[in-house]
C-alpha cells in the first residue's frame, strides 16, 4: 500500500495557557500543503521493521511512524508483521510536522491494510500518544486547532495558493521552542478569528495582516537568520510570510506561480532548502 503523507505549514500559532505536564494550550490555523513523504507499507510474518531513503532518518524504534506501528498493533491486537519503506521530501525538524504525518500514514493505512475497524476518533486517539500534530494530520486540510492541538475545526479550504517553503541549513527542536517561550511576556494574541474570516474570503491582505505564529520571536532570539529571511522572502514578492510551527521553515505564500519560480534562486542562497509547492 502507497499512501502520500503531506506536510503542513501554520497559518497562526497563538499560545493561550500551559498544562501542569508543561504542554502548552494552542490556538492554531494549520494547512496541508502538496509536498509530501511516500509511505510504503508491506506486509511480512511478524513484526516491524523500516528502510528510509534519506540515511540521516532513524529506522529503529525511534522513528515516530515505527511507534505508530507498534502502538496500533498493540491497541488491535494484529499478529501479521509491517515493513515501513519512507521516502523522505519533507525536511526533518522543520516544523513541517514530517514525523508526526508518517505516523499519520502508519495509522491510516495499517487500519486499512488489515482491515481493524479502528474508527476515525480511534485513530485520532492512538495518534494523540505519539504526538501532538499527529490527530491533525490525520484530518489534513484547512483547520483551526485547539488544546495541545487535538480538538480540530475542519475550516472552508484554503487551498490553490501558491507556497515556497524556505528551510536554513539547520533544524530547530520543538521542546527547545516552546522551553524559550514565556506566556507572561505576551501583550498581543493572534486575532485568529479575524484571520478565520481572511481565509474563508481568500483575502490575502487580510491573511497577511492577521497570520502570526507566537514561537517566532522566540526562535529568532537563538536563530536571528530565521529574521533575515523572511526579509528576504517578503522581498521577492511574497503576499504572506510566515515562520511554520517550531521554525525553522520560513513559507511565502505568493499570488501567482511565475513570482514564486522567479524567487527560488534568490531564496536558495546561503545553503537555504526551497520548495515549490501549494496548499491543498
Ligand atoms: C509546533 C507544532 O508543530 C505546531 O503545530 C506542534 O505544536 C508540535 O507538535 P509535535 O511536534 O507533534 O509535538 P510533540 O512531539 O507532541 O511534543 C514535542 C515537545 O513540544 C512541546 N509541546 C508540544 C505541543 C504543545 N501543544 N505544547 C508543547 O509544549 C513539549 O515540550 C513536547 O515535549
Ligand atoms: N518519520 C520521521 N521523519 C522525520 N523525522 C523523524 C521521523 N521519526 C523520527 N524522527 C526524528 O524526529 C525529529 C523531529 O523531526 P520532524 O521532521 O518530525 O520535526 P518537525 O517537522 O519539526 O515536526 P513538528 O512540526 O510536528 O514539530 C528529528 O530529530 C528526527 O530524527
Amino acid at each position: 500500500m502507497i499512501l502520500k503523507a503531506y506536510a503542513k505549514i501554520n497559518l497562526s500559532l497563538d499560545i493561550v495557557g500551559k498544562r501542569d505536564d508543561g504542554y502548552h494550550l494552542l490556538e492554531m490555523i494549520m494547512q496541508t500543503v502538496e509536498l509530501h513523504d511516500e509511505v510504503i507499507l508491506t506486509e511480512r510474518t511478524s513484526g516491524i521493521s523500516l528502510s528510509c531513503d534519506k540515511a540521516y532518518v532513524p529506522v529503529d524504534e525511534r522513528n515516530i511512524a515505527y511507534k505508530a506501528a507498534k502502538l496500533i498493533m498493540e491497541a488491535s491486537g494484529l499478529t501479521s508483521g509491517i515493513h515501513i519503506h519512507i521516502n523522505k521530501n519533507i525536511p526533518v525538524a522543520a516544523g513541517l510536522a514530517g514525523g508526526s504525518t508518517d505516523a499519520a500514514a502508519v495509522l491510516k493505512g495499517m487500519n486499512a491494510m488489515f482491515s481493524l475497524g479502528l474508527s476515525h476518533e480511534e485513530l485520532k486517539a492512538l495518534g494523540l500518544k505519539l504526538g501532538a500534530d499527529v490527530p491533525y494530520c490525520l484530518e489534513g486540510g484547512t483547520a483551526l486547532c485547539e488544546g495541545v492541538g487535538e480538538r480540530i475545526t475542519k475550516l472552508k479550504s484554503f487551498g490553490g495558493h501558491v507556497v515556497v517553503l524556505v528551510k536554513p541549513p539547520f533544524g530547530v527542536s520543538t521542546k527547545d521552542a516552546y522551553g524559550a517561550f514565556n506566556l507572561e511576556k505576551i501583550k498581543r494574541h493572534v486575532e485568529t478569528e479575524k484571520l478565520m474570516d481572511s481565509l474563508a474570503k481568500d483575502d490575502l491582505n487580510g491573511v497577511h495582516y492577521y497570520s502570526r505564529n507566537l514561537l517566532e520571536n522566540v526562535v529568532i532570539q537563538s536563530y536571528p537568520v530565521i529574521k533575515s529571511i523572511k526579509q528576504r522572502v517578503v522581498k521577492t514578492g511574497a503576499r504572506v510570510t510566515l515562520m511554520s510551527g517550531s521554525g525553522p521553515t520560513v513559507y511565502g505564500i505568493y499570488e501567482n506561480k511565475e513570482t514564486a519560480v522567479r524567487a527560488l534562486d534568490e531564496l536558495r542562497k546561503n545553503g537555504n532548502e526551497v520548495i515549490l509547492t501549494e496548499t491543498v
